[in-house]
């Protein structure tokens, strides 16, 4: 299969249990939630998404013809400036909705070349096998058939979501995350409100976006 991919580029996961550790992010193209234009967001079914995932012209974006050759590029991000073997290669497969694309070629191909893979999904496709860190961000009024994983990553605060129901899936770990882009100052607050009220969540923050790197 082919893949169509927005960016790809060596960064530190920003978001969190694994934040702070070196990681090469594969961002692919599309989304089952959102078009990913502005003139559909107050229409979509996620509205409040912080990304540009259209089309393959970002940077380390482009088509790729099979498996070898996305895993072939992801390990020279990896290998970027390094001199020396270092610990293990990490990819956080992202997008866009990357359950869309991401199949048992691309796991099979990245895990060849070294690489301990972590994906950022919403939840409503099944993540394949193989995959060694889940991250399920679920968006209220969607239907979430991936309720196992890491980590639960609730984007804070969403109206109509049912938390009980959360807290009965299948997750190591549960975050809040502040919404971005809606006013940060006052979503910051509703996460700490949350956390201080729920002490089987914690916080998770877009460190990136305070530190200034992708
Ligand atoms: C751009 S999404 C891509 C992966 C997948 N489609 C998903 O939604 O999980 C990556 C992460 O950013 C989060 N995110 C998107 N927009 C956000 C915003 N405005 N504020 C905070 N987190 C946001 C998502 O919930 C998800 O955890
Ligand atoms: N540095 C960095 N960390 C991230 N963690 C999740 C992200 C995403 O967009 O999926 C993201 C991102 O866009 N950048
Ligand atoms: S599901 Fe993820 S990629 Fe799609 S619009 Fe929402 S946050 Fe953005
Ligand atoms: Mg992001």
């Amino acid at each position: 299969m082919s893949y169509a991919v927005k960016e790809m580029f060596l960064t530190l996961q920003g978001e969190g249990l694994q934040a702070g550790r070196r990681a090469v992010f594969i961002r692919f193209a599309g989304c089952n939630l959102w078009s990913g234009r502005e003139v559909d967001r107050a229409d979509a079914q996620c509205r409040f998404c912080d990304t540009d995932f259209v089309g393959v012209d970002g940077e380390g974006g482009g088509r790729f013809a099979d498996a070898d050759a996305l895993a072939d590029r992801a390990a020279a991000f990896w290998a970027e400036g390094l001199t020396a073997p270092e610990a293990r290669p990490f990819a956080v497969i992202t997008g866009g909705e990357p359950t869309l694309q991401l199949d048992g070629e691309a796991i099979a191909a990245l895990k060849a070349r070294g690489f301990e893979i972590a994906i950022e999904t919403n939840g409503t496709n099944p993540v394949p096998e193989g995959v060694d860190w889940i991250c399920v961000s679920p968006k209220a009024g969607t239907v979430i058939v991936q309720t196992a994983g890491d980590e639960l990553k609730l984007v804070w605060p969403q109206a109509d979501v049912d938390l009980r129901a959360l807290e009965g899936w299948d997750f190591t770990h549960r975050l809040v995350q502040p919404m971005d882009g809606v006013g940060l100052g006052d979503t910051q607050a509703a996460c700490i409100d949350f956390v201080l009220a729920n002490p089987r969540w914690r916080l998770s923050l877009q460190n990136h976006k305070m530190i200034g790197v992708r």
